[in-house]
């Protein structure tokens, strides 16, 4: 194929291209294809942190607290429920890193779980759940004394798998909606149904699905969800996480880190910690607003394109990948290591090859940016916003070419 050509065609026929110019740094010839672990920055995030110097900080100072802040959490974390998450209103805030989340509302699950029932004393999860997710759920169960059940995906973790591991004893099933390495769509409906039937609250990662495809928490009666707001929300780095608690567990849960913020009166500051109703109590500290304002400018952009027409672009660009590997890469011994059908995979896929971070090394010299994940993955991640088709397809042909190179 003539790939520059057939690049230009689709990006003429991309009906969301025009977003491509909102964003810092696209009018360059840099490749970007790392859109799934920082997502590029919006050019109208200058003047939303410059009217926030001037207004609600510098002169609203304090009292922007009183008049917007205190409810920024609930009231961002609503407009992604709704936007990205398929979740009504009341159930999302955003707050913490996505690790502080994820410990604050698994330890909080993990707590209900065995107060109702003792015996539900393991924790499933999956061995390609990213390090974070591994780390914290090894230090939830030595903290609570609890076992955990390490599931192989092999090579992808099926439905029937986790099911199959679900029992009397499982207490919280801990997964993530796509996995970071090769980009595989769990079956989030399927799962969580089998998790309730067997007694079990399911715990969702979206990191890597939030703004990227579909999410219908509320319709999957998904229990918990957190996810972070720096891929494919924009958000830029070290934003903000979100967290997710379906309203019909919210009473019930006490979550660990217990601070001012999350009391049902802050600013009484008396004695004794008493947590707030609703999605407050998931709070511990002071609201990251400054964190906050890219992302609400990029909400606003991504109201504008509308999730279907992103998920319909990225299925598009990651079709376009896998097309060029398998004519331009696997000749050369690289092998897709993402799912093929389409409805299985997220925005990135995983090309492996024994040299692949050798070549991910070069191609940073050459502008060329993607990841690399061990053992041999490079990882491109497609963010469908800012990302054109002629930059895969200029990305691609240099990994070709620096493979080729070694090979004669
Ligand atoms: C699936 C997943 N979970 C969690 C994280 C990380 O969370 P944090 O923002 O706390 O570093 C990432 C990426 O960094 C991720 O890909
Ligand atoms: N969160 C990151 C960071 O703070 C530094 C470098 C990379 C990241 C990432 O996002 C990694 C990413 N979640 C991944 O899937 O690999």
């Amino acid at each position: 194929m003539d790939l520059s050509r057939r690049a230009a065609e689709l990006d003429a026929a991309d009906p969301i291209a025009h977003f491509r110019s909102l964003f810092e740094g696209s009018d360059s010839d840099l490749v970007y294809l790392d859109g799934n672990s920082l997502g590029r920055p919006l050019r109208a995030v200058r003047s939303r942190l410059d009217e926030f110097v001037t207004g609600a900080w510098g002169s609203g100072l304090i009292r922007s607290w009183d008049e917007e802040w205190m409810e920024l959490p609930f009231a961002v974390g609503d407009r992604i429920g709704v936007l990205a998450l398929g979740a009504a209103p009341g159930q999302t805030v955003v707050a913490d890193s996505t690790s502080v989340m994820l410990y604050k509302l698994l330890r909080a699950a993990v707590d209900r779980q065995q107060a109702l029932d003792p015996a539900r004393c393991e924790i499933v999860v999956d061995e390609a759940n990213f390090p974070t997710d591994r780390y914290l759920v090894e230090g939830i169960a030595a903290e609570r004394g609890l076992d955990l059940r390490w599931l192989t995906p092999s090579p992808e973790l099926s439905t029937e798998q986790v099911t199959a591991a679900l029992g009397p004893r499982t207490a919280v099933v801990l997964l993530s909606h796509i996995t970071y390495q090769s980009g595989q769509i769990a079956d989030v409906a399927a799962i969580t149904a089998a998790a309730h039937r067997a007694g079990a609250l399911v715990l969702w990662d979206l990191c890597h699905s939030a703004g990227a495809v579909p999410i219908e928490l509320d319709r999957w009666q998904v229990d918990l969800a957190v996810g972070c707001t720096y891929k494919y929300l924009n958000g830029g780095p070290g934003s903000p996480a979100f967290g997710y608690v379906a309203v019909r567990h919210q009473a019930a849960l006490r979550q660990p880190l217990q601070g001012w913020m999350g009391h049902a009166e802050p600013f009484v500051m008396g004695p004794g910690y008493r947590p707030a109703d609703g999605m407050r109590r998931f709070l511990t500290g002071t609201p990251p607003v400054l964190a906050m304002q890219p992302l609400i400018a990029f909400l606003d952009v991504f109201a504008d394109a509308g999730i279907e027409a992103v998920r319909a672009k990225g299925v598009a660009l990651t079709e376009f990948a896998i097309a060029i590997s398998d004519e331009l890469l696997a000749p050369l011994g690289v092998q897709v290591g993402s799912p093929r059908a389409a409805a299985d995979r997220g925005n990135h896929v995983l090309l492996r090859h024994p040299r692949m971070r050798e070549v991910t090394a070069a191609l940073w010299q050459r502008d060329v940016i993607p990841d690399f994940r061990e053992p041999d993955g490079l990882r491109i991640g497609l963010s469908p916003l800012s990302t054109s088709f002629a930059e895969v397809a200029r990305g691609l042909s240099v990994v070709a070419e620096l493979l080729t190179a070694r090979l004669m």
